[in-house]
């Protein structure tokens, strides 16, 4: 299990395999500057940073998938302890933001899907959700997807959730967090809470 993280009211959980770009969206939400490189894998534990107001906390968990270097064992343990950690502070959770590649992540999912296997992002998707934790998919590295739309629908129907993928804007963020361009997931962020009826710590975090 990890080590402990700062006694705080509310955590928002940022996940998401190695190299999808999750420090620099948290570089971009945050302000600090935070280790990035081309390295996957370079995130092996919590990180949790201050954020917004002195009773949130933002929790950047480890990439699992591939990772260059990490056992296939390492990478199942990694896996196993980030579902732990969400379990054990879902109750102060108020949002999961799951980060994904969106020029990737079709491909990875069919790679992994079959008549045994479920997909890492699936799988994640349907326990957050599970977890009852609100959830917003942020489909990153939008600058390099042509065919937008069709991109986010696949995704949609990958995840299970019925298309046109704009019918789950409080779900399916598309950004390009390289650019700053993160608008589409603050929204999510506010309509998902807003639906939660946690209206109380939207003025909180925005
Ligand atoms: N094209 C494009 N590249 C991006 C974007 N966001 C991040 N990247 C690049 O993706 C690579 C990985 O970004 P990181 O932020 O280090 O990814 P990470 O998910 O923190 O990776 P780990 O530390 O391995 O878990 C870097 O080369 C980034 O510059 C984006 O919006 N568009």
């Amino acid at each position: 299990m990890f080590e402990s993280r700062p006694d705080r009211e509310y955590e928002i959980f940022l996940l998401g395999r190695s190299n999808v770009g999750k420090s620099t969206l948290m570089a971009e939400l945050t302000g600090h500057a935070v280790e990035t490189g081309q390295r996957p894998g370079v995130t092996q534990a919590p990180n949790h940073f201050d954020w917004t107001h002195p009773s949130m906390v933002l929790t950047d968990l480890p990439g699992f998938g591939f990772m260059a270097g990490v056992s296939e064992a390492d990478r199942e343990r990694i896996k196993t302890d980030v579902i732990q950690y969400v379990e054990r502070y879902a109750d102060h959770g108020l949002v999961a933001v799951l980060v994904v590649d969106g020029k990737a992540v079709i491909d990875i999912i069919d790679r992994h899907t079959g008549p045994d296997e479920v997909a890492h992002v699936v799988e994640l998707f349907a326990f957050l959700q599970d977890v009852g934790i609100p959830t917003v998919v942020a489909v990153n590295k939008m600058d390099k997807v042509d065919d937008r739309d069709e991109r986010l629908n696949e995704l949609c129907d990958r995840l299970g959730l019925p298309g046109p993928w704009q019918q789950w804007q409080d779900t399916i963020a598309p950004i390009t967090a390289k650019r700053g361009s993160i608008d589409a997931l603050e929204s999510a962020v506010r309509e998902h809470l807003h639906e939660a009826g946690r209206d109380d710590v939207i003025g909180l975090l925005f």
